[in-house]
């Protein structure tokens, strides 16, 4: 397992071994004894999520559960590849307001951990491509909330994504409220 912290505290990219042969390969995609051990203390996940975006150029985010049903994400790519992003929206933070992306691929086996506090989005980079991503909460759809995602100066590599209706109307950073402060690390 490697583990690559990122500019924005508390975001990790981490990379299971994958072991090859043969018929391909085998993984640990999520082990909690592996972490730990490397020092790694993710919360308790009660949600997996899958979901397939067919056309290439598709947007979903920027989105977010307000607390008490804030979630933290450990997000990868089962099929394809996009461009996975967080956004530090713990008011405070050092890093309030800045995004940091990386590309996950079914190729290089990345995985985001984007804990609460931070807005989360991606867009597709090919077409069916499936998104797979444990959650530290439930699904509450009253604490529901997106933020536009073009209005953070995010470098998506897309002009005119395919967004969903309430991605297309959600606020601008800028006339948005987090909901969300942050805790200085003990
Ligand atoms: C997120 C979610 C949606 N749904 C339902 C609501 C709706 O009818 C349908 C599609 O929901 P959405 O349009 O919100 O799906 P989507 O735009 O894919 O939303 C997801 O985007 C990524 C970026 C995230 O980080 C996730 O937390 C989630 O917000 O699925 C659930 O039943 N459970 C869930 O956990």
């Amino acid at each position: 397992m490697q583990i690559e912290p990122t500019p924005l505290s508390g975001v990790l990219i981490l990379t299971p071994a994958r072991h090859g042969d043969a018929r391909g390969f085998f993984s640990e995609s999520w082990n909690r004894k592996t972490l730990t051990d490397a020092g790694v203390d993710l919360p308790d996940f009660v949600q997996d999520n899958h979901s397939l975006s067919s056309q290439v150029g598709t947007l979903r985010g920027l989105h977010y559960q307000s607390p008490p049903h804030a979630q933290g994400k450990l997000v990868r790519c089962g099929r394809g590849r996009l461009f996975d992003v967080a956004v530090d929206v713990r008011r405070g933070s050092p890093t309030y307001g800045q995004w940091f992306g990386a590309e996950l691929s079914f190729q290089n086996g990345r995985q985001l951990w984007i804990p609460a506090g931070f807005l989360h989005g991606f867009v597709t980079r090919e077409a069916d491509t499936e998104i797979v991503y444990k959650c530290t909460d439930h699904y509450d759809k009253a604490s529901d909330g997106a933020v536009a995602w073009d209005s953070l100066g995010i470098d998506w590599g897309v002009s005119e994504p395919l967004l969903s209706d309430k991605d297309r109307a959600a606020p601008a950073f800028g006339d948005w409220t987090s909901p969300f402060s942050f805790e200085e690390p003990a």
